[in-house]
């Protein structure tokens, strides 16, 4: 058994405006408390849209609630003439902890290559945000049995450039494309053969510590009525939901599940 924290991580993606992630977070932070989860079982984080983040702070820090919050994307610049992005050190101001970097709907969405996104790891951990960096292979790879090799390469390349010395703390979240959004999810077997082949990679580029203190997750259809198998599997610590993190008290009912409580 690891000592990494157990992270839940919400990825709401394009739902819920900034009142209704209000509502959101406060049915969250009740049915964790009616859990019986606080912070010394799991990390919960929920990571709504840029919109939303003001509101989610100011809730958060306004009731001290323990849960934490991210944003779902970082640009790759310093503040400027670049209409449309949002400046990490804009993200570390409105109180984030954690930012989602290279997902699979931004990599396709905008032709978002392994560069452009060691560019964004780079920015967020110039301001203190962790990130949560996103791989994982297409149906075509591992169809054709090269799942592994894929993940890997999209991994190096995405941390191309940057020291071990800035990855204390990475989270990395393993994403099947063909699992997201589908029903299909990969099994526990799948994630932990990922999982290890990343932590394995990890210790060969960066050293055993990086590799020990980098938390894997699993992403990909995740439910309150697999996640417990999935994040039992050596190498894996949390799982990134979407859908099934949309309403508070399904959210809380999958992180106590995933706890074994
Ligand atoms: O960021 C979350 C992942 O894309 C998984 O989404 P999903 O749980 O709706 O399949």
């Amino acid at each position: 058994m690891s000592d990494r924290t157990l992270l839940l991580a919400g990825n709401w993606k394009m739902n819920h405006d900034h009142l209704e992630a209000i509502a959101t977070v406060q049915k969250l932070a009740w049915a964790l408390e009616d859990a019986k989860l606080d912070d010394s079982s799991c990390e919960v984080v929920v990571i709504p849209p840029f919109t939303d983040l003001r509101s989610v702070q100011t809730l958060v820090q306004g009731d001290k609630l323990w849960l934490r919050y991210g944003a779902q994307d970082v640009s790759r610049h310093e503040p400027g003439a670049h209409t449309g992005e949002i400046a990490a050190s804009f993200l570390a101001r409105l109180g984030c902890a954690y930012v989602v970097v290279g997902h699979s709907e931004r990599r396709a969405d905008n032709h978002e290559t392994n560069e452009v996104v060691a560019a964004k790891l780079r920015a967020a951990l110039g301001h203190d945000l962790t990130p949560i960096l996103c791989v994982g292979e297409s149906l075509a790879e591992r169809r054709e049995g090269r799942h592994v090799d894929f993940t890997l390469g999209q991994l190096e390349e995405s941390l191309a450039g940057i020291e071990a010395t800035d990855l204390t703390g990475l989270v990395i979240a393993y994403e099947p494309v063909w699992a997201i959004g589908t029903g299909e999810t990969a099994t526990a077997a799948d994630a932990a053969e990922m999982a290890a082949a990343i932590r394995g990679r990890l210790a060969e580029r960066y050293g055993d510590a990086v590799a020990a203190g980098t938390r894997i997750l699993y992403g990909g259809s995740v439910k309150t009525d697999n996640v417990a198998e999935i994040v039992a599997a050596a190498d894996v610590d949390g799982a990134l939901v979407g859908g099934a993190s949309l309403s508070g008290p399904d959210f809380a009912a999958l992180c106590k599940a995933a706890v074994g409580k």
